[in-house]
């Protein structure tokens, strides 16, 4: 039973023109290997091991949730602070349900104005601080260790303000933390306040845990229905469950794909959707493919872009440059929002008739399907998601799946999907150029690999 959660064309993604699907030996060994990697990410087992349980968030209960989203929903703004997994979420999820226009998020007709800060740059913390009145400010601290530098540097900074305007009692009434259930810094200070939390359960890795309070508390306050984000997730999840070939399986044939253009050589895969509102999903995708999968020298690059914004930026490079990508082109059928283009009445613009009376959503679409179709004539292998229309339901079924499609792929590649040890180096790094008391090596050492950087330079 189709949930009509989406439709992905996949005629002109099959290698070889698709005699890889028919000539059976590799599709089926494939397969095969599908049916285990599905079967080792579902198993009871695995299911409580840490990094496994957001397979379980389209199932909770999102009771804690909406309090806390009702109960936000009563300032005027709320700042969440959080990087990586612990901000892309909330970014994706109100720029594609309530702020399609990608470069200004604060406006909302139904609830506060949302503002992440997710980067440790003085320039925006205080701009972003300047643009709120305190005593009508939510701040919500996400994250998961409860000990990244940036997170604490802007929690610290705005904390100490809100504090200052405020007195503590005060400022404690407005502070959410989200934060894993027992352990880390920040579950401390929750119990040392007694200030308002919301768990981040520890299965749940970070870049995984937008269905969980640390996406859905804020879009709650914004007025996103995350009951039907969440619906849309189990609904994908139900479908995933019923189809056992790499045809019915969306899940199966995505992560599938990428590898089989992995091993010929096409190591970059492009999300290119065409629509203002999902901007961020191909930043949050970035993160969750980019972290998941680059390990031990594998895994592909994932590479941002917006249609029709990129087809004047970066479609010379996909039709006439090297063979090495995957791509994805995604379309919204039904916009909601029509323009009809007038017909012009300046002489000089007398050419342009050809767009008068046009939909501009038509048009939208028109060249996602060009794009599409000069793609698939040069041979590159592209496919088609449609989603019927972008609302909850339909953008929670996409982020559970693109959730399995990773972990399927990670097992493909047999790498750990759910880790992410190539980022501490550099924070070790940073501590110890900071000066942090126990990371003096780290920082003579970090001194030592830029000495190589600079040695030679060339300055003007
Ligand atoms: O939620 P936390 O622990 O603050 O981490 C934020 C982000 O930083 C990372 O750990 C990478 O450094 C990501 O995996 C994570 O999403």
């Amino acid at each position: 039973m189709t949930q009509n959660l989406l439709k992905l064309d996949f005629g002109a993604a099959l290698p070889e023109g698709g005699s890889v699907s028919r000539n059976g030996s590799e599709w089926d060994a494939l397969e095969e290997a599908l049916r285990d990697a599905d079967g080792w990410l579902r198993s009871d087992v695995n299911r409580r091991r840490d990094g496994f349980g957001w397979l379980d968030l389209p199932q909770t209960d999102l009771a804690e949730v909406i309090e806390a989203g009702q109960w936000l929903a009563a300032f005027d703004a709320v700042i969440q602070v959080g990087i990586g997994g612990s901000a892309l979420g909330s970014l994706m999820v109100a720029n594609a349900l309530l702020h399609p226009c990608h470069n200004e998020l604060s406006r909302s007709e139904r609830g506060p104005r949302l503002y992440v800060a997710d980067n440790a740059d003085p320039a925006g913390t205080r701009a972003l601080w300047e643009m709120v009145d305190p005593s009508r400010t939510a701040l919500v601290v996400v994250s998961k260790s409860g000990s990244t530098a940036e997170t604490m540097a802007n929690f610290l900074w705005l904390w100490e303000n809100l504090k200052k305007v405020l007195g503590e009692e005060r400022a404690l009434k407005q502070l959410l933390v989200v934060t894993d259930p027992e352990k880390g810094l920040l579950r401390a200070f929750v119990a040392e306040k007694k200030c308002r939390s919301l768990p981040l359960p520890s299965t749940v890795g970070g870049r995984y845990s937008v269905l969980s309070a640390v996406g859905l508390a804020a879009s709650a306050a914004l007025g996103v229905d995350v009951t039907d984000l969440q619906a849309g997730a189990r609904a994908m999840d139900e479908v995933l469950l019923g189809a056992g070939t790499m045809e019915e399986n969306p899940a199966w044939l995505l992560a599938g794909l990428h590898w089989l253009h992995f091993l010929r050589g096409r190591n970059m895969t492009v999300l290119m959707p065409y629509a203002d509102g999902l901007r961020d999903f191909t930043e949050w995708f970035a993160q969750l493919w980019g972290e998941s999968l680059g390990k031990e020298g594998k895994g592909s690059t994932p590479l941002r872009a917006l249609g029709a914004v990129d087809q004047h930026s970066q479609v010379q490079l996909y039709t006439a440059g090297p063979d090495d990508k995957l791509f994805t082109i995604i379309d919204v059928a039904d916009r909601g929002e029509r323009l009809i283009l007038p017909s012009p009445s300046d002489a000089s613009l007398a050419p342009l008739a050809y767009l008068g009376g046009q939909e501009m959503g038509a048009m939208l679409q028109a060249e996602a399907r060009a794009t599409a179709a000069t793609l698939a004539s040069l041979g590159r292998p592209v496919l088609w998601l449609e989603i019927p229309r972008l609302d909850a339901f339909r953008l929670g079924g996409l982020v559970y799946l693109y959730e399995v499609v990773t972990a399927l792929t990670g097992r493909l590649l047999s790498v750990d999907p759910f880790d992410q040890p190539g980022v501490e180096q550099g924070k070790r790094f940073t501590y110890g150029l900071m000066g942090r008391k126990g990371f003096e090596e780290e920082g003579r050492k970090s001194t030592e690999a830029f000495a190589r950087i600079e040695s030679r330079t060339v300055s003007c």
